[in-house]
């Protein structure tokens, strides 16, 4: 793997994009393109012409390097003496848990709740949900590799866990990603019969030695036979549910069928439901929801783009927002335009609020995320002087390590508790989240949802901490009939679970010094973790890359540490260069306008809470609560919110 720039590392050319070259080639659906359509397909394929599935979902994460798997290609690692791995919620109480105190950040909880709904855009690692119901019925000491696959790392608690434990709790919920081998018939991958069981080995054996035999595909990679068979193994991809470009589908859908049921196919419209007089998303049927429907006394549940938007309600809140926000555009649109077809609304104002969420990305979360002079040195902001080169050859697509590991560092801003502030800007109550979860409810009640935003808004969100919160540490999901769950004991077990190398190799990959102690990691970590890391991992080569990630100090400007900002920026990079449609790509069909480029660079996130809630003034920098920023009112944003660009 080479590395672009000398210093900064952005983008990793080599190894990576070509991975997972047997399922593009042997099992992923044959599509043909229309070369000069203006708008993007619905699951982003033909984006690229001339590779159409990239990017677009369902499609397998990329590796930055091998997978790390005990026996190549599925089972956990062992450490370097062949030990097990320390257990994840061990790692939790031991290292971080007695860091969960919140301290006020500087940004306010948008910050957070943009880089979830940016998260949902681009990613979906779901849980194979095909085995048992719930893994935490087998007692935990039994699971063993005879157990259905899908829970063989269903999560242990300690006996002496300090909370937990009084829950009378052994066991929590955890299901392996979803593979392509299990859950779309292609054996990139080994593929068990259901039910679990052992024979994987053989089948997969069977399907690469046939590949391998075959001359052309080792001639083709240019790699010897071995390496390129063992590759094979060890490289199938666990698949992204979500349109890895930035083209709202978290909002809009990630596959065509779920777009159109979401469409009220009238003046290019978004479905809404009227509750108590006002506009949210569409009320979706109990039975089939992806989080709704595991408990009683659910009310409400909404239905969206994307399957997760119920899951708390400050995405909830977003989800619905940017619903309202489509359907203000396309009234716009409409007056413009009144001979616009139905199809022409929905499409422009689709692509309207697709190129706002990446402006928004890049422009306004980025440079706080990844720090302002770094995401300008990599060419990561964005500029008025300087448009988006579109790089076909650049393969837009996340990567395992920032899907299960780096982008979930982030998860240590989550908020504790949420503030409902009145017009007054009085704390009228105050509510823990997890008490909330999967549960709107409290959205739809009287003022609830602008006083919600409000606080949001106005208040201080979480600071970067090495630990998540402590709700979210110990409680999360806690009125589930699934138990408690530990955020950060899943994050832990899915970097396992998904092959991420330890953190030493990331660190190498990223061209920062090698790390060969742990007293190499004294210039890293602060002195007391590195002890503390020392006790729990037989070698420094065997700490998971999350668990490093979060104690390493923040960048200079940024909310993460060095190696985050390394694997972040190779993704940011990888999505915005490796996307014919990004917004201010030019000489494409459907390419802006130079009077629309300039409106739509006028508009940030404050644009959107203004025009779909009753605030009436936001903050003049949106991510920062109104003590640190001066506030602007509403009715002065919204004056520039004027289409008239889009006049044909
Ligand atoms: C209250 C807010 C949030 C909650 C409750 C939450 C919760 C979760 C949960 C339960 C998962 C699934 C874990 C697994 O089974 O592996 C997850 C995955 C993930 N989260 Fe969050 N999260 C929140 C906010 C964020 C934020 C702010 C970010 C990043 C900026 C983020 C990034 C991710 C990523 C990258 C994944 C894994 C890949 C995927 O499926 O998209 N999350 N989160
Ligand atoms: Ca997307």
């Amino acid at each position: 793997i080479r590395i672009n720039n000398k210093n900064d590392p952005v983008i990793f050319f080599g190894d990576g994009p070509d991975s997972n070259f047997i399922y593009y080639k042997e099992c992923a659906p044959r599509v043909t393109c229309k070369r000069n359509a203006i708008y993007r397909t619905a699951d982003g394929t033909c984006n690229n012409l001339r590779n159409p599935l990239w990017g677009s979902s369902e499609t397998p994460y990329i590796r930055l390097s091998e997978a790390a798997y005990n026996d190549g290609y599925y089972e956990v690692r062992k450490q370097v003496d062949g030990s097990r791995l320390p257990r994840p919620r061990q790692l939790q109480l031991l290292l971080f848990l007695p860091k969960s105190m919140d301290y006020l950040d500087s940004n306010n909880y948008h910050l957070s709740q943009f880089g979830q709904w940016a998260n949902h855009d681009i990613s979906l690692m779901p849980p194979d949900t095909s085995g048992p119901e719930r893994c935490c019925s087998i007692p935990i000491y039994e699971i063993n590799r005879n157990s259905p696959y899908q829970c063989q790392l269903a999560i242990e608690i300690p006996t002496n866990d300090i909370i937990l434990s009084r829950f009378e709790q052994t066991c929590m919920e955890f299901k392996r990603a979803m593979t392509a081998a299990n859950n779309f018939d292609c054996p990139v991958i080994p593929q068990t019969p259901k039910g679990g069981g052992t024979s994987r080995k053989a089948f997969d054996l069977k399907f690469i030695g046939v590949k391998c035999k075959i001359k052309v595909f080792y001639l083709f990679t240019g790699r010897s036979r071995s390496d390129w068979c063992r590759r094979q193994f060890v490289e199938g991809g666990k698949m992204n549910q979500a349109t890895s470009f930035f083209d709202a589908s978290q909002l809009y859908g990630h596959k065509l069928d779920t777009a159109k049921s979401i469409r009220s196919f009238d003046g290019g419209k978004l479905k809404t439901d009227i509750i108590n007089g006002h506009e949210f998303c569409p009320q979706k049927k109990r039975q089939g929801s992806l989080l709704c429907d595991d408990r009683d006394n659910v009310n409400i549940c909404f239905e969206a783009g994307d399957p997760r938007l119920n899951q708390h309600f400050g995405l909830t809140a977003y989800t619905t927002m940017f619903t309202r926000f489509h359907n203000i555009v396309t009234n716009k649109l409409q007056k413009i335009n009144p001979e616009w077809s139905d199809e022409v609304l929905y499409q422009e104002a689709r692509k309207f609020v697709g190129a706002l969420n990446q402006i928004i990305v890049y422009r306004d979360y980025l440079p706080i995320l990844l720090g302002k002079s770094f995401t300008k040195r990599v060419g990561l902001d964005i500029s008025r002087n300087r448009r988006t080169q579109y790089d076909p050859s650049i393969m837009p697509q996340l990567t395992t390590e920032f899907a299960g590991g780096a982008f979930r560092v982030p998860h240590n801003t989550l908020p504790s508790t949420y503030d409902y502030i009145n017009k007054n800007y009085k704390v009228v109550d105050s509510v823990k989240f997890y008490q909330w979860m999967s549960k709107p409810d409290p959205l739809v009640m009287g003022n609830n949802f602008d006083q919600i935003v409000r606080g949001m808004t106005t208040s201080a969100g979480r600071l970067f901490t090495p630990s998540f919160n402590f709700f979210i540490s110990n409680l999360m999901f806690h009125t589930h009939v699934t138990g408690n769950e530990d955020l950060l004991s899943v994050d832990i077990q899915r970097g396992r679970d998904v092959g991420i190398p330890p953190y030493t190799i990331v660190r190498k990959l990223c061209g920062f010094p090698e790390v060969n102690s742990f007293e190499d990691l004294l210039n890293i970590i602060p002195n007391y973790d590195v002890k503390l890391l020392k006790e729990q991992y037989a070698t420094v080569y065997d700490i998971d890359l999350l668990v490093g990630a979060l104690l390493e100090p923040p960048v200079d400007g940024g909310t993460v540490g060095q190696t985050a900002q390394c694997i972040l920026a190779d993704v940011f990079y990888r999505i915005r260069y490796g996307d014919r449609f990004f917004f201010d790509v030019r000489f494409q069909p459907g390419s802006y306008s130079l009077a629309q480029l300039r409106t739509l660079r006028k508009i940030d996130l404050g644009h959107v809470l203004c025009a779909t809630t009753e605030l009436d003034e936001v903050p003049m920098n949106i991510f920062k609560p109104s003590k640190h920023s001066p506030m602007m009112k509403c009715k002065y944003k919204l004056s520039k919110l004027d289409l008239s660009a889009w006049r044909k």
